[in-house]
């Protein structure tokens, strides 16, 4: 490994200081008889200058290299506010790595193009901030489910069944049977709580959706949580911790790149501390129906009706109690109310809306069945789901973090496309 500096940890405090710099030329300028060159690495950018009198070799190399061009250059600190952090580096050696005479990316280019070339715009400043955002995040979840004792366990994605409805299952060959991708892991987290009781997992989920919406990928990153002995409200609690801790954590790791999206508009990030403010869906569509939005109850809320939602929150907040036509065959029936099921959802503010999806889980296994096959399904492609109620049940609950839609709203990007290195859609899987 080169015995390097990175470039932001160039310094005025460095002044007179040699140092070995290694990275591609991202910007370069030529004034007279010197080379201006912003070379950047994974930390940030440096200015590097190569002066035809100081160093007539170096200046020659420096005239020489293109727009990411990859080099190892070594030269001396010299403290100048003048230079974008302060310091730059007076060119003394210049090694070309190798050499472009043409970056196919430039200032005009259009976002289908960017996507189209996307392995070798991941390494713009701005593009590489979005995935330091985003491990960040996951660096905080660790954090936080490590020290309120959750297991992560590693669940398969060949599967057999579908969790969230059959319409978005990818199916693919198996051996001499078809399997699917899966679309969440929750019911072989559920089956982990038995001897785990508390279980996370991250794992990407596929949906085999055709809607072209903002917050929809047919591959994304899943962050699921199950528990036993759980209700709707504890993991509510849960929720809401777990998701403030890890868009604190990243406002404080990782201000600089927040600011780049947000410049100081974190309202609303500050803002996400418990409690999360709690609407039940009954409300919902009465704020909904309020605002001239034409919804009526039993109605599900797609995006547009979650992003005029939105509007009256500044923080992350909660929907709960949704009718159970409209939700998933696992979710508990409301034993107040048997047209609803325990389930709520996390919606972002800002418009993003839904970015977690949780409920209860039917334990009962009458009920259970009942349920699938309500919902047309066969209870025998669920045998072992259903061995859960019936050698011990208990009473549980999970949800299911959207990793690209977290980031989405952190960020505010305009689509969860750019929240993952390689994006896929109904229209791309390359590259
Ligand atoms: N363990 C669980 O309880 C999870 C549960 N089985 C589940 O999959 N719920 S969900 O379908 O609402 O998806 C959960 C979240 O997963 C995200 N999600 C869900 N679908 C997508 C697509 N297509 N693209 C991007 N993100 C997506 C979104 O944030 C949802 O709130
Ligand atoms: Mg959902």
């Amino acid at each position: 490994m080169i015995d390097k500096v990175y470039c932001a940890d160039v310094t005025p405090e460095m002044e007179g200081k040699k140092v070995k710099l290694a990275g591609w030329v991202y910007r370069k300028r030529e004034v007279g008889k010197k080379v201006f060159i912003v070379l950047r690495d994974s930390s940030g950018i440096v200015q590097v200058v190569f002066s035809k009198d100081l160093n007539e070799e170096a200046y020659r190399e420096a005239k020489k290299v293109g727009i990411e061009s990859s080099v190892i250059i070594e030269g001396t600190v010299k403290a100048d506010p003048r230079a974008p952090t302060g310091a730059e580096v007076q060119g003394e050696k210049l090694q070309i790595i190798q050499n472009v005479d043409f970056f196919p990316i430039t200032k005009d280019a259009s976002d289908e193009f960017l996507l189209d070339v996307r392995h070798l715009h991941l390494r713009s400043p701005k593009v590489a901030a979005i995935m330091k955002v985003k491990g960040t995040l996951m660096q905080a979840a660790r954090e936080w489910l490590l020290q309120d004792g959750w297991y992560e366990v590693f669940p398969p994605i060949l599967v057999t069944g579908a969790v969230e409805g059959g319409a978005t299952l990818f199916k693919l060959k198996y051996f001499d049977r078809y399997a699917y991708l899966s679309q969440s892991a929750q019911l072989y987290l559920e089956a982990a709580i038995f001897g785990l009781e508390k279980v996370w997992s991250l794992t990407p989920s596929f949906r085999a959706e055709k809607s072209r919406t903002r917050r929809h990928l047919t591959e994304f990153w899943h962050l699921e949580l199950e528990a036993a002995w759980m209700d709707l409200w504890d993991i509510m609690k849960v929720e809401e911790e777990l998701v403030s801790y890890m868009v604190q954590r990243t406002l404080e790791l990782r201000k600089k790149e927040i600011e780049l999206y947000r410049k100081d508009d974190i309202k609303t990030l500050k803002n996400a501390v418990p409690p999360f403010p709690r609407i039940s869906y009954d409300e919902a569509i009465d704020i909904l129906q309020s605002k001239g939005v034409n919804i009526e109850w039993g109605e599900d809320m797609g995006a547009d009706e979650e992003r005029v939602l939105t509007e009256e929150f500044e923080s992350p907040f909660f929907v709960y109690g949704y009718p159970k036509h409209i939700k998933a065959f696992y979710m508990k029936e409301d034993p107040e109310d048997p047209r609803k099921v325990l389930a709520a959802d996390m919606l972002a503010p800002e418009g993003y809306g839904e970015i977690i999806g949780g409920s209860q889980r039917e334990d009962d296994y009458d009920k259970l069945v009942q349920r699938i096959l309500e919902e047309g399904m066969k209870p025998e492609d669920y045998e072992w789901y259903l061995d859960l109620r019936k050698y011990g049940s208990v009473p549980h609950s999970g949800f299911g973090l959207g990793l690209e839609r977290l980031v989405a709203w952190v960020l505010k990007l305009d689509h969860v496309r750019w929240a993952t290195l390689f994006p896929r859609t109904p229209s791309r899987l390359y590259p």
